[in-house]
């Protein structure tokens, strides 16, 4: 695929490290050594160290942050406008043309209706005027017209294309990084950071969300420079000798006189607002309440427990907070008198030179009128560009964080020349763990604390244990979801880091505890176990079977087809232009027909010959003693050949212990570890935790 091809170039180079997770001290703000480390320098508040700015807050307008755009642009703005100029050369090099052709419009534009007004003070002035030459300027500047017009919405069309291959190159670059990282690096807030910066630089491609300024802006940066100078060049002809160039000065002096002041404001104002922690926490906290009133997921408990009015007041306190951080500092600190009279000097001083030039004889109005024009033409640009590249200023920090994550390695994959590949052994999967510990990133206790285990090819073993005892968070870990901080995990006698967490997972099969309810059709929630046979509808009726679905699956109207309504946001949504009454009409289902669903997705997968390990988390924690039943008969049948032989090792986690006297195998967790291993024979006779709390459960 061609955005493939070209991307890997710039967007995956060789090392692929991963960046350091925070920035080492010493010198880097000035000297940072990659994107990721100019990115980082860039958020950090002046004078608050490790304080850093929330993400997509301007950065600060300080000598610092333009050296880190200065490195940012040599290390990688060339590169990618080369990248997106590889994206669709004819049009973008169309679109440079047609942009710096536009910005001589406006001289153009001045000159010829300079040259109208001449004629008509030649009207005015002397009886030897010529109809014909006047109807001759007016027709050509109703024909440059058409030309500009024309052009114009050429220009925009093809600018609209250039943009829109743009767009759909980065938001697939964030899509494809979105569905590598995997959960402890996700669990990163630096990453999460760096990812949310990274998506304001993708939506920057929609037409500039949030302010920010798309990156192909940069050659409006030239195209206006090159307007400044035709302006420049039409002021200049006019203009000849000391008088006129003491009049050029004082038009030069003028024009830049409201930009001069415009940018000690703006400087002073960039200083101030974003800097404060008291702001950056409000405008975090701002968000996520705004995230709590939208969210469906938590509509019932607000309304429950009557959170609205607070919510409402906690938000509006915060937003008030950054919202006055936001006021531009004129606003606050200057009066209106103070305002208007400032407009007031800066007209009156670009007044003066065409004053001055009226007085000079020779002048005619045509000219007078290209110079006022001009002036104002030149004025105006100015602002542009001093806007644009304001805007551009931020961009490139944008466009720092999107190369930066381009970047991230998903940190359970292993280093290419550790990297083993998964040798199947005979019966299932062989399992050695000793000493894991494992502690969440942000929490102060482990969760995991010196299990030991091992489990035999084509055993099968229940985790059961108090709540919080550490079960999910193990099976986690065995399941290569998350990583572990010490201890040693063999699997087939090979260290689990070893292997590519992808080729891993083509191994087994699972139920989380919180598993997924995807708000698509029945189908598509059982085929997604195994997205290879999502089209065979015999597969998924099979995996319905195995998960004691049928009869579920039958009552719903459409069957297969039966759109499923779910909470929360793993919603997929696929705009049809065909208005199907059965495609939005959503159905809702029991926590217990869920759970069915969920494990029909399993064995879609778990019936494979290469899976080799099934862990299922609570899978019947919410069936009926006759369905639960079922459900564990048809693993035993799955995990064994036609002639018994085992052949899947099974793992699950339960709080319904006469299951787990099914398994080989009985882990009782307390406390983050494993206390009692053994059988479930053996650990009755032991009489220990096991013993007890089988004994209060049956
Ligand atoms: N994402 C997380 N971040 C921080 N701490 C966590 C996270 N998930 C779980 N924990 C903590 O880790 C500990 C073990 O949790 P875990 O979910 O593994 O327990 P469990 O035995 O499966 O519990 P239950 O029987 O209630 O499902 C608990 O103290 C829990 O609070």
């Amino acid at each position: 695929m061609r955005h493939r091809s070209i991307s890997r170039k710039l967007l995956f180079p060789a090392d692929f490290e991963l960046p350091p997770r925070s920035l080492p001290t010493g010198n880097s703000k000035l000297d940072p050594e990659t994107i990721y480390e100019a990115w980082l320098a860039s958020r950090q508040i002046p004078g608050q160290k490790n304080s850093y700015l929330v993400p997509g807050a301007p950065r600060p307008l300080t000598l610092e942050n333009a050296r880190l755009a200065l490195f940012v642009t040599r290390t990688c703005t060339f590169d990618f406008l080369r990248i997106l100029w590889g994206l669709n050369p004819l049009r973008t090099t169309l679109m440079m043309a047609l942009n710096i052709v536009r910005s001589l419009f406006p001289a153009v534009r001045g000159y010829s209706q300079a040259l109208i007004v001449d004629e008509l003070q030649g009207l005015v002035a002397s009886d030897s005027f010529t109809w014909s030459r006047l109807a001759y300027l007016i027709s050509s500047e109703v024909f440059r017209r058409l030309i500009e017009g024309c052009l114009d919405s050429f220009a925009t069309s093809n600018e609209n294309t250039v943009l829109g291959s743009a767009r759909f190159f980065i938001e697939y670059k964030q899509m494809e990084q979105r569905v590598r990282l995997d959960v402890p690096t996700m669990a990163d807030p630096t990453v999460r950071a760096l990812l949310q910066e990274s998506d304001l630089f993708a939506r920057s491609f929609g037409g500039g969300g949030f302010g920010m300024l798309s990156p192909l802006d940069f050659i409006h940066i030239f195209s206006l420079m090159t307007e400044i100078a035709s302006h420049l060049i039409l002021i200049v002809s006019l203009t000849h000798g000391p008088f006129y160039f003491g009049i050029l000065s004082l038009s030069i002096f003028s024009t830049m006189l409201p930009l001069v002041l415009s940018w000690f404001s703006c400087s002073r104002d960039q200083t101030e607002s974003p800097a404060s922690a008291k702001e950056a926490r409000a405008s975090d906290r701002q968000e996520r309440l705004r995230n709590l009133a939208y969210s469906d997921i938590h509509r019932p408990e607000i309304a429950l427990f009557g959170l609205g009015d607070w919510i409402l007041k906690s938000w509006s306190s915060a937003r008030k907070v950054v919202l006055a951080s936001e006021q531009p500092s004129y606003a606050r600190k200057t009066s209106i008198i103070d305002q208007f009279s400032l407009v007031e000097l800066v007209y009156a001083v670009q007044n003066l030179p065409l004053l001055l030039l009226f007085q000079s004889s020779s002048a005619s109005l045509g000219s007078l009128t290209v110079y006022h024009t001009s002036i104002q033409g030149l004025v105006y640009a100015f602002r542009n560009l001093v806007t644009t590249t304001r805007m551009a200023f931020q961009g490139i920090f944008l466009m720092s964080a999107f190369t930066a994550s381009m970047k991230l390695k998903p940190v359970l994959n292993p280093k290419h020349e550790d990297m083993a590949p998964f040798t199947p052994v005979h019966g299932g999967v062989s399992i050695s763990a000793k000493g894991l510990t494992y502690t969440y990133p942000g929490s102060s206790e482990p969760a995991l604390k010196n299990v030991n285990f091992s489990l035999e090819a084509g055993e099968t073993l229940a985790i059961v244990g108090y709540n919080g005892s550490g079960k999910s968070t193990l099976a986690k870990i065995l399941l290569r979801i998350d990583d572990y901080d010490k201890g040693s995990l063999l699997v087939n006698g090979l260290d689990i880091r070893r292997y590519h967490p992808a080729e891993y997972h083509s191994h087994l099969s699972a139920v989380f505890q919180g598993f997924s309810k995807f708000s698509t059709t029945v189908k598509e929630n059982v085929g997604l176990g195994n997205v290879e046979k999502i089209g065979y509808r015999q597969a998924i009726e099979t995996a319905i079977h195995l998960a004691e679905a049928d009869t579920l699956v039958q009552s719903l109207p459409n069957g297969l087809k039966t759109m499923l309504e779910t909470p929360g946001f793993e919603s997929f949504s696929y705009p049809t232009l065909v208005n199907n009454d059965y495609l939005s009409q959503r159905h809702g289902l029991s926590g217990g027909e869920w759970q069915r669903i969920a494990l029909a997705r399993a064995f879609m997968r778990a019936n494979e010959p290469g899976v080799d390990l099934l862990l299922f988390d609570e899978p019947t924690s919410s069936l009926d003693a006759h369905a639960q039943n079922q459900i564990f008969e048809t693993l035993e049948k799955i995990s064994r050949t036609p002639t018994g032989e085992r052949r899947k090792t099974i793992i699950f986690i339960t709080h319904r212990l006469s299951t787990a006297r099914r398994a080989d195998k009985v882990a009782m967790m307390e406390n983050g570890t494993i206390s009692e291993f053994g059988s479930h024979d053996e650990l009755i006779r032991k009489n220990g935790s096991y013993a007890s709390l089988y004994n209060a459960s049956v």
